[in-house]
């Protein structure tokens, strides 16, 4: 990985780097996207199969997109029951994690009679996206569709693309079963955001869509967004490590590679304050390179948005990793919670040299699915707030409105809205006439 000072001219740099991975910037995607959203529209299943053919190469039809009770069965048979023990023991920190994300509705009483409040309501149909291009996602059904059955979704679909030979993986199967899916159809891309936002002959439309997904996905979210509501989009996976001399370079090397692995448009940023350290790093992301599996995809990725940055203090690696929002922030420093203390912007943040990233992936319980491409600035992880919605509640007596209707009158007349004032005089006019 290349190794660089932190300083002006590499920080530009960087940064410029980084805006190239925006959804925004993909100006030659947009088209094909949008394409694929006005056929789905237009045309329904014929051109949701017709895509599936093209781009997923498997013969799906009206008959077969859904997956049927048998597939679900035979899934279970191919897969060791060890992982489903695994499956259920991480469905159930992730459950008790979200848990404590459920927020109740409430409602304040006061003598006179008013009674305000919030009433929450989950929502009732969301449309959970499971990518399955590149990897399958298991871990990432459990991390959408637990915090949607904490919240009291009454039916949650998932769309995910088939393979060649037109299955499902069998894991992603037994993990939809486990968390509780309602339908599972065999849909991937822009093509399957479409048929969720608009609905085709064979799936009906949601009323919110979330999940992770490829570029095609996350511009077709962006897309639809309006038709449906949407999750934030989270796009190709990134991961920002702060280190000092303290931290072990196998870990940190092990970290970095751990994200480069998901897509050639994945990021893997080291910031430290020790050249040493960098050297280090550095030596062990070749040595690792030597033996993982994806070194394809890893090359691309860190040759394209690899970084290793040497910064002069502790302060300019936090006001850097503040800067880029990253999806994932690991600290590896001799006091991390303090750095903890100073960062503003960062998906989830995984603190001393124990909390690797893939612990929080797979198994610790916070969400996985987390802004990307510096959206950590104003975008949180998905939770249960993004499966329920609110109405307040208002609730007056005659008592406590005739104590401020004259004020309400007055606010009224003074936007020059009479029927509004109306509204609140007629009330009172036997009274006062
Ligand atoms: N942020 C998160 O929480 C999170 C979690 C898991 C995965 N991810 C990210 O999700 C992404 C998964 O990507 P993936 O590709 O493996 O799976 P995917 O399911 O997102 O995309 C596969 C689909 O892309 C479509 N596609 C492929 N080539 C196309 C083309 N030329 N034109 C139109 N459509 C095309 C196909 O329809 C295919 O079904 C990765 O970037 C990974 O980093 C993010
Ligand atoms: N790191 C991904 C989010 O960027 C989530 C994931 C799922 N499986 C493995 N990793
Ligand atoms: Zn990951």
């Amino acid at each position: 990985m290349r190794i660089q000072k932190l300083d002006s001219r590499s920080k530009k740099n960087l940064l410029e780097d980084l805006l190239k991975r925006s959804p925004n910037q993909y100006g030659q995607y947009e088209e094909g996207v949008a394409k694929i959203l006005s056929r789905i529209k237009e045309e329904g299943d014929n051109a949701l199969f017709a895509y599936t053919e093209e781009f997923d190469h498997a013969k799906i039809d009206k008959n077969n997109i859904r997956v049927t009770e048998e597939e679900i069965r035979e899934a279970y048979e191919q897969i060791d029951s060890g992982l489903v023990d695994i499956i259920r023991e991480a469905m159930e920190n992730i459950r008790v994690y979200h848990e404590k994300q459920k927020q109740y509705s409430w409602f304040d009483s006061k003598s006179d009679g008013t009674i305000l409040g919030q009433k929450v309501t989950p929502l009732q149909r969301v449309g959970v996206y499971v990518p399955g291009g590149k990897a399958a996602y298991p871990s990432s059904v459990l991390m959408n569709v637990i915090p949607a059955k904490v919240a009291g979704v009454d039916e949650i679909v998932m769309t995910t693309p088939p393979g060649r030979d037109g299955k499902v993986t069998p894991t992603t199967l037994v993990a939809a079963h486990e968390a509780g899916v309602d339908v599972i159809y065999k849909a991937g891309g822009a093509q399957a955001i479409g048929a969720l936002a608009y609905g085709t002959e064979s799936i009906k439309r949601v009323d919110k869509i979330v999940g992770p997904g490829n570029i095609y996905v996350a511009l077709a979210k962006k897309a639809v967004y309006g038709h449906v509501s949407i999750d934030a989009v989270a796009g190709p996976s990134e991961i920002l490590v702060i280190a000092d001399e303290t931290a072990n370079p196998r870990y940190v090397a092990a970290d970095l590679l751990s994200q480069a692995e998901h897509d050639e448009l994945a990021s893997a940023i080291l910031v430290t304050t020790s050249e040493t350290l960098a050297e280090k790093v550095s030596e062990e992301v070749d040595r690792f390179l030597e033996t993982l599996s994806r070194s394809e995809i890893i090359r691309k990725s860190l040759d394209n948005y690899g970084y290793i940055l040497v910064a002069e203090t502790m302060e300019d690696a936090i006001d850097i990793a503040n800067e880029i929002a990253s999806e994932h922030l690991e600290i590896q420093t001799k006091d991390p919670y303090n750095v903890m203390t100073k960062i503003r912007n960062a998906g989830a943040i995984f603190i001393g040299e124990y909390a690797s990233e893939p612990l929080g992936d797979y198994f610790a319980g916070p969400n996985h699915v987390l802004p990307t491409n510096g959206t950590a600035r104003f975008f949180s992880p998905l939770s249960v707030d993004d499966f329920i919605k609110k109405s307040s509640i208002i609730g007056y007596s005659r008592e406590a409105l005739e104590k401020i209707h004259t004020k309400i009158e007055a606010f009224a007349e003074a936007e020059h809205l009479t029927a509004h004032a109306n509204s609140i005089k007629v009330r009172f006019e036997e009274q006062e006439g």
